[in-house]
């Protein structure tokens, strides 16, 4: 019999560091139901994913290697960021293309890379054909990327939120600034051989109230130095906290007093379908006359027509505009025409220290996730902070096996409809987060039944297209909290069973593991206790309580060269029945799993690929 074997290898496992954690044995009469809930979450930031799949190569010597992935670079990117992505994979620095040819090369590409000129639909998810893993926005605004596609593909999507801020704040700035002083119309009056010292007479920011619709991390830097500016800064944000507002000398304001309020109006908020057309005939109406107006956002958060129309009227003075609803905008638009607005070519982020910086950020993340790594920026995940991940990843290669085992153990044809995970643990359930541990239930149930790949990104939604309902209950128990997890028990709910002795009383098919010493084990199957390693693969086996019967089926594997790595024998009472766990190296072939079931104590077996 082989020994305890090696730490696992699945590709989960590489995605994740691996951790020597493991569990201490706990009383399970103290357990004490806590928690119940269903699918369903929104917030999104970190992911597992699943290995690129790049298929093995070998070279004219018969080395294997494994073929770099192939990044394509839609957009210019800095050389920092090209140079690292460089060093990890093949990259296609193809700019300027059309939708068709993005959508030819796209099955090619391992991640996609872009900024805001490219739009990532459903057609080019449909395109990539499963290949694309990744897509990278070098900068924040993920608006010209389709999210619900990229998630229902299970393609993550990853944004570089922090490298061009101030770029983009300092460009605010310089548009309130100017603008307030005609330094564009006045530079462009003299270039035509003019002298207008009394046309452009301008407005003084001192004492003014400037409203930052969209307090994050951009509108928080506009104001901050609209403050050394001398102006008054209000600001209008339903998500912002006010302890932030107030550490900058802000008051956070309803958008009814920010817009009625203010001589000057910058915008900082995503484009969202809540945010889409916010700025229009009704709200211009709302505001001071003569207001003065600042898009580095998003040109879409604007009703552009109505604003035409606004600066016609007098409603608004001016306009200093760095983003538009189709770019570049129409050449006789008459918004970019229009003598009162000042406009720039999305130029928000476009300094050389902004790119270089998104460049790295969106490299690194890229070149993370496809090594598999968890994401920071992750835009279509949960979030699991690395810390957490990190302490999680044992118990996640044994929810996968949990499922996916489960699943085996459910006769053909059987729909799976209800899925229940139980964790117990002794963690506060606040402090537990199982988000990935579902999600990896969930591939594991979901895979070997289906085509499709499951990953932290697509989880849930896959598991609702199938109308499979993931439910989950915690238990607190009285152990150590040192440890996340306890065990895991994976419970299908009305199905029916290819191996009886895996269903409970009330008919559910369930099983459960722990991880011991850093390895995941079946713990239980139906009410036996068993203790198997969960590597290679697996035979249950119900049989009369008897001596002999480790020989006697040991003795016919042994026969047929399989080698058996671990075993467990578990019994709910005493020369009644047992559930003997084998683990085996080998699969047994059709005449040596026969030769089990005709032994004669056996009642049931099965044999189950982990
Ligand atoms: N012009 C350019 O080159 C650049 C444009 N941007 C754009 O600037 C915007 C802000 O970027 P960040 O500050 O980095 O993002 P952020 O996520 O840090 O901040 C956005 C803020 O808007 C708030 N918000 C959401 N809905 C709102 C609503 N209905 N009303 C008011 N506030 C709302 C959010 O709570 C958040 O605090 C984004 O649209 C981004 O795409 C960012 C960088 C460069
Ligand atoms: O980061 C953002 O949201 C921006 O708008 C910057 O866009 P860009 O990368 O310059 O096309």
């Amino acid at each position: 019999m082989a020994s305890t074997p090696s730490p696992h290898t699945t590709h989960l496992h590489s995605l994740i560091s691996s951790s020597t954690n493991h569990n201490k044995p706990s009383n399970p009469s103290s357990f004490k139901l806590i928690h119940s809930f269903s699918t369903s979450f929104s917030s999104t930031i970190s992911n597992v994913l699943k290995t690129a799949d790049i298929s093995l190569s070998r070279d004219l010597n018969g080395v294997v290697s494994t073929p770099k992935p192939t990044i394509l670079v839609s957009e210019k990117l800095g050389e920092a960021g090209l140079d690292l992505l460089r060093s990890f994979a093949d990259v296609d620095c193809s700019y300027d293309l059309s939708p068709q040819d993005l959508c030819a090369k796209i099955s090619l590409c391992d991640a996609l890379i872009v900024r805001s000129g490219t739009k990532v639909t459903r057609e080019v998810f449909v395109a990539a054909q499963g290949r694309i893993k990744v897509v990278g926005r070098a900068g924040v605004g993920i608006d010209n990327v389709d999210l619900q596609a990229a998630t229902e593909f299970g393609c993550l999507v990853v944004n570089a939120p922090t490298a061009n801020t101030i770029a983009a704040a300092e460009h605010g700035i310089a548009l309130l600034t100017s603008m307030a002083r005609n330094v564009a119309q006045a530079d462009a009056s003299m270039k035509a051989g003019k002298w207008l010292r009394s046309k452009y007479v301008g407005v003084s920011l001192v004492g003014k109230t400037l409203a930052v619709m969209g307090f994050g991390k951009v509108g928080s830097e506009v104001a901050r130095r609209a403050k050394g500016l001398g102006m008054h800064v209000i600001a209008h944000d339903p998500y912002a906290p006010a302890d932030r507002a107030r550490a900058i000398g802000v008051d956070l304001v309803s958008f009814e007093q920010a817009i009625g309020t203010a001589d000057f109006i910058s915008l900082h908020m995503p484009l969202t379908p809540a945010t889409n057309k916010v700025f229009n005939d009704d709200t211009f109406a709302k505001m001071k006359k003569g207001v003065r107006l600042i898009n580095v956002a998003r040109g879409g958060v604007i009703d552009e027509d109505a604003l035409v129309r606004a600066l016609d009227s007098g409603i608004v003075a001016q306009a200093a505009l760095d983003v538009f609803t189709v770019e570049p905008p129409p050449k006789d638009s008459k918004l970019v025409q229009h003598e009162n607005v000042t406009v720039t070519p999305h130029l928000g982020a476009s300094t050389k220290e902004a790119q270089e910086g998104v460049a790295i950020e969106i490299a690194e993340a890229v070149v993370g996730a496809l090594n598999g790594e968890l994401s920071a920026t992750a835009v279509n995940a949960p979030m699991v902070p690395p810390e957490v991940l990190f302490e999680l990843a044992p118990y996640v290669v044994l929810a996968e096996k949990l499922g996916r085992l489960a699943v085996q153990l459910v006769t053909g044809g059987s729909g799976i409809q209800s899925v229940k995970v139980i964790y117990k643990s002794a963690r506060d359930p606040d402090s537990l987060d199982t988000r990935l541990l579902r999600a990896m239930v969930t591939k594991g149930i979901i895979e070997p039944i289906s085509d499709t790949i499951i990953n932290l990104v697509n989880a849930d939604f896959s598991a609702k297209q199938k109308g499979l309902r993931i439910s989950e209950e915690r238990i607190i128990v009285d152990s150590s909290p040192e440890y996340p997890v306890e065990s895991i028990q994976v419970q299908i709910c009305n199905v029916q069973s290819k191996f009886a002795s895996a269903l409970l009383e009330n008919g559910d098919i369930s099983i459960e593991g722990k991880v011991k010493y850093g390895i995941p084990h079946l713990t239980r199957v139906g009410p036996f206790s068993v203790d198997v390693s969960l590597e290679g693969n697996l035979i249950l086996c119900k049989q009369v309580d008897q001596p002999g019967m480790i020989g006697k089926v040991g003795n016919i594997l042994g026969e047929s060269n399989v080698n058996v790595s671990f075993m467990s024998v578990g019994r709910t009472v005493k020369r009644k029945h047992a559930i003997m766990a084998i683990g085996v190296d080998e699969e047994p072939d059709k005449d040596t799993q026969k030769k089990i079931g005709e032994v004669s104590a056996v009642e049931e077996f099965v044999f189950l690929k982990l």
